[in-house]
This record gives C-alpha cells, sequence and structure tokens, in this order.
C-alpha cells in the first residue's frame, strides 16, 4: 500500500516537473525569439513602440527615435496615400527612415494587428521594401521603413516637374525585373504565402542603385480601407486592378500579376492607366495596348520620351505584359514565370 503511494506521488511529481521544463524551455525561446527579432519594445507617450533587429536599427534608442518623430512637421512630407501621410525621418548620417503615420489609431485594433505587423518586420529581400518598426497608440500609429532616396516610379514616369530626365530601356528593363522578383518572392518563398493586393507604380520604390523595391505588402490586408480614400476600393487600386476582382472582390495572386501587367504597360508607354485621353476616347490603357499589339504597331505605343531602344526586347515585354493581363485569371502566368520570361529578354541590360 505505501509502496503505491509513493510510486503514484513518484509519478505525479514527474509528470508535474516534466510539463513545467517543457513551460520554462518554451518561455526561454520565445525570450530568446523577441530578443533577436526586437532591439527594442518600449512603452512612450501612451503608445508601444517596436522595432526589428537590423544594421541599420542597433545604434538606435527608442527615446532618441520618438524625440524626431514627434518633431515631425509638414516640410518633412514626402508624400501621402489612402492610408496615410509618408515623412522623411533623418535621425543621423547613417540612419534615415520613411515614417507612414497611418490615418487610425489603434483604439480598435486588436493582438492580429500586431502580429500582422511582426510578420511583415521579418521579411528581408533585395526587392521589397523592409518595415524596420512601428508605433501603436490610441491617437495614431506609425510604420517605419527604410527611406527610398530615389522615390517611386509612379513621380520618375509621370513625375509633375516634367520629364526632365527621363528612365533609358535599361533602367527600365531593370525596374521591371526587380519588381517581379520582389512580388514573386512574396507569392511563392514567403510562408505563408503574401498577396501584395495593391501593386501600382507608387508602390514600387527606387532604392539608392535605382533597384526596385516593393512597397506596402500587407498593408491593404492591415488596414480597413478609409473610406474617403476615393482611388481604392476594398483592396487595389482603380486601374489596376483585375477583372474578375470587380465580380468576386477576392484577392488573388493572379489579381497581382494583373495589377504587375498594367506597371509593365506603364513602363512601356509612359502612360499612366487613368490617363484622361483613354477617358475621353472611351477606352483603357490595356484595352488601347492590346489593339496596337494585334495589330503589330508597338512602336506607336511607345513612350516618346524613350529616344533609344531595341524594338525586339520591346516586343517582348509587350507580350509579357499581355500575359500577364488575360482575362481568365487561369490563362496568366504565374509571378515566378513572369520573373524567368523578363530574364531571358533581359540578360543583356544586367
Ligand atoms: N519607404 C519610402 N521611401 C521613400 N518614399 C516613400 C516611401 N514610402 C512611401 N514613399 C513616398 O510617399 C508617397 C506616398 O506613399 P503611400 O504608400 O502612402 O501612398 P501611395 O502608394 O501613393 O497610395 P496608396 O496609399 O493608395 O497605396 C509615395 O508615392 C512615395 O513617393
Amino acid at each position: 500500500m505505501v509502496k503505491s503511494v509513493a510510486l503514484g506521488l513518484y509519478i505525479t511529481i514527474s509528470c508535474v516537473a516534466f510539463i513545467m521544463s517543457k513551460i520554462i524551455v518554451s518561455f526561454l525561446l520565445y525570450k530568446r525569439w523577441a530578443r533577436k527579432h526586437r532591439i527594442m519594445e518600449d512603452t512612450l507617450s501612451g503608445g508601444k513602440m517596436v522595432m526589428f533587429r537590423s544594421p541599420t536599427t542597433r545604434s538606435l534608442t527608442s527615446k532618441a527615435f520618438m524625440k524626431k518623430t514627434m518633431r515631425l512637421s509638414n516640410k518633412d512630407i514626402i508624400g501621402s496615400g489612402g492610408y496615410g501621410t509618408v515623412y522623411r525621418l533623418i535621425i543621423d548620417d547613417n540612419s534615415a527612415f520613411a515614417v507612414k503615420k497611418l490615418n487610425k489609431g489603434n483604439t480598435d485594433r486588436d493582438h492580429g494587428f500586431e502580429r500582422e505587423l511582426n510578420a511583415m518586420g521579418d521579411i528581408k529581400h533585395r526587392n521589397i521594401v523592409t518595415l524596420h518598426g512601428y508605433y501603436i497608440a490610441p491617437q495614431f500609429n506609425l510604420l517605419i521603413y527604410e527611406l527610398m532616396p530615389n522615390g517611386s516610379l509612379d513621380v520618375l514616369l509621370h513625375g509633375k516637374s516634367g520629364k526632365d530626365k527621363p528612365l533609358d530601356w535599361p533602367s527600365r528593363c531593370k525596374i521591371a525585373l526587380g519588381a517581379a522578383r520582389g512580388l514573386s518572392y512574396l507569392h511563392h518563398d514567403c510562408i505563408p504565402h503574401i498577396i501584395h493586393r495593391d501593386i501600382k507604380s507608387s508602390n514600387i520604390l527606387l532604392d539608392q542603385n535605382m533597384e526596385a523595391r516593393v512597397s506596402d505588402f500587407g498593408l491593404a490586408t492591415l488596414m480597413e480601407p478609409d473610406k474617403s480614400h476615393v482611388t481604392t476600393i476594398a483592396a487595389g487600386t482603380f486601374g489596376y486592378l483585375a477583372p474578375e476582382y470587380f465580380d468576386s472582390g477576392r484577392a488573388t495572386t493572379k489579381g497581382d500579376v494583373y495589377s504587375f501587367g498594367v506597371v509593365l504597360l506603364e513602363l512601356l508607354t509612359g502612360k499612366r492607366p487613368t490617363d484622361e485621353t483613354f477617358i475621353e476616347e472611351g477606352t483603357k490603357l490595356v484595352t488601347w495596348v492590346k489593339e496596337v499589339v494585334k495589330d503589330k504597331r508597338e512602336e506607336h505605343a511607345i513612350d516618346s520620351s524613350l529616344v533609344c531602344f531595341p524594338m525586339e526586347e520591346v516586343k517582348k515585354v509587350f507580350n509579357i505584359a499581355e500575359k500577364c493581363l488575360e482575362s481568365d485569371p487561369s490563362k496568366r502566368p504565374t509571378m515566378a514565370a513572369v520573373l524567368k520570361m523578363l530574364e531571358q529578354i533581359n540578360q543583356t541590360n544586367l
């Protein structure tokens, strides 16, 4: 009898010790993960700041960062979009950021919002704009990105100041290839796979080497779209949205492929998909280009600011764009296939 009680006690103690050790190991592993991923996590001015570990953020302190952030003013604005305003934040010679102040604070956000942001911070690729950190507070939220010194493809192609220095053909090829590589990474190499949902020229930014970086991935999922933002419907932007989206409202990788096809047309023709002349003529960029390609008149559609270009390559890029713009999503290539096609024709430019 005594023996069986002792045995029972022994088994209970062993089980409790086993469970406790598992809990402690999990806790330690979590702490290690958090230390690796977050250089700092601070409660500041009623909000929480999280910065992810990277060479750029290593020497920063959250207080110094917040102090500079609070001093941002209109003269620091780089641009604004449907989700908020983007500011240039220079900390020192080695650290410059683009801070996106989202329109709403976190009053209606849950832990899913932070989980999404942490997942976005894990994505590192040479053709994706890195998210360095975030700040969440009841009044406003900030997303802290790496600063892209050469701005967006949208401004480079259709900038307000006129095309004083138009992009040459090799630069356009390099941008198309970089953007395809970034998007292909999100679709095929990330686990779980990521649908961008808002591919357009203003979401393709250029780094110091004029290498394309896809920005704003995950943002459409993260945010409830601001109803005052007229260009964005549930997700995506008019002119770039795949036709099936208007029926189903469902974002898919093939929807991203369609939007990428529109960006290729922008690179080729130098025209915006929402160009007023198309609306006046009752057509759209995609329809117009399809007719031009069918009639083999590509030279009439090419951007007039392009003075020197190899016609064979131009035709091939028109062809890839056409494939991306198939009305039936199942007939569109995957981004991996688009990347391969672009790599094949661009070998001479790279
Ligand atoms: N990381 C960055 N580095 C440099 N400039 C940036 C950065 N992020 C955004 N910008 C600039 O700020 C502008 C506004 O960006 P934002 O992403 O808020 O809006 P958008 O992409 O134009 O529109 P939408 O919100 O509908 O996607 C961009 O056109 C770009 O020029």
